[in-house]
C-alpha cells in the first residue's frame, strides 16, 4: 500500500484576523502552532511514518510541517519546497477582511472571488511592493509564470507540472507522502485524485490541520480517503472555514 497525507497549514494570524491571505506570507499563531502538533499527534496514533515530505514556500506550510516531523520524531525528513505548492494568490484582495469585503461587494461575489472555478480576483499592480516580482524567493521563476492574481483554475494549472512529475512521480520510489499546503492547492490535488468536477468544488472547505488521508494500491489506483480525527470536529471546522465569507461572518476585534 501506498500512501499520501494532505495536510493544510495550522491557524495563522491572517486566517485568525478572517483576512484573504494568499501569498502573504504570515506566521502561525499559538493556535495554529497547537493544532500542527496535534496533526502530528494524530498521525503518530496512526502509526504513521514518511518517506518524503513536500511543502510550499509560506512559513505557515513550512512551520505546520516542522510541527509534524517534531511529533513524529522525523526531524531529518527530506523536504523539496516549491512555490508552485503556494495558497492561490488573491490579487488586490490579499490583506483585505473576507466578511468586510462581502458587506460591500455581496456574499455572492465573494462566494465567486473565493470558490469559483476560472474567476480570479483584480490583480495586484505591477508596482506595488506586494507583487512577487519584488520578493527574492521567486527570483528562478520567470516573470510571465509569476501570478499576479488567480483563479483555482489557473492555480492548477502552475500546481500540477510539479504534482504529477514530483510528488506523484516520487510514489513510485516512496511509500508515505506528506504533503503540507494550503487550502486552494490542496482543493486542486483532491480534484485531481478524485476526479470532482469543477462545479462540486464549490463546497469542499479545507480545514486547517487536520491530516487528510490517501491510500492507493501498489499501482496507485487510489483505495480509500479519510480524515484523521473526530468526525464532528471535522464537519464543525469545514463549515468555519465556509462561512468566512459572508458578510454575517467573522470581522476583527477593534
Ligand atoms: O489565502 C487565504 O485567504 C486562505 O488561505 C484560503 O482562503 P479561502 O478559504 O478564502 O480560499
Amino acid at each position: 500500500m501506498k500512501t499520501i497525507v494532505l495536510l493544510r497549514h495550522g491557524e495563522s494570524t491572517w486566517n485568525r484576523e478572517n483576512r484573504f491571505t494568499g501569498w502573504t506570507d504570515v506566521d502561525l499563531t499559538e493556535k495554529g502552532v497547537q493544532e500542527a502538533y496535534y496533526a502530528g499527534d494524530l498521525l503518530k496514533d496512526k502509526g504513521m511514518a514518511f518517506d518524503q515530505a513536500y511543502t510550499s514556500y509560506l512559513k505557515r506550510a513550512v512551520k505546520t510541517l516542522n510541527c509534524v516531523l517534531d511529533r513524529l520524531d522525523q526531524d531529518w525528513l527530506p523536504v523539496a519546497k516549491s512555490w508552485r505548492l503556494n495558497e492561490k494568490h488573491y490579487g488586490m484582495l490579499q490583506g483585505l477582511n473576507k466578511s468586510e469585503t462581502a458587506k460591500k461587494y455581496g456574499d455572492e461575489q465573494v462566494l465567486v472571488w473565493r470558490r469559483s472555478y476560472d474567476v480570479a480576483p483584480p490583480p495586484v499592480a505591477e508596482d506595488d511592493m506586494n507583487n512577487p516580482r519584488w520578493d527574492p524567493r521567486y527570483r528562478e521563476v520567470p516573470d510571465d509564470e509569476l501570478p499576479r492574481t488567480e483563479s483555482l483554475k489557473s492555480t492548477i494549472e502552475r500546481l500540477m507540472p510539479y504534482w504529477e512529475g514530483t510528488i506523484l512521480a516520487s510514489l513510485k520510489t516512496w511509500d508515505n507522502i506528506l504533503v503540507v499546503a494550503h487550502g486552494n492547492t490542496l482543493r486542486g490535488i483532491i480534484k485531481y485524485l478524485k476526479h470532482i468536477p469543477d462545479e462540486k468544488l464549490l463546497s469542499l472547505n479545507l480545514p486547517t490541520a487536520i491530516p487528510y488521508v490517501f491510500e492507493f494500491d501498489d499501482s496507485l489506483n487510489l483505495q480509500k480517503d479519510y480524515f484523521l480525527g473526530d468526525p464532528d470536529e471535522v464537519r464543525r471546522r469545514m463549515e468555519a472555514v465556509a462561512s468566512q465569507g459572508q458578510a454575517s461572518g467573522n470581522t476583527p476585534a477593534t
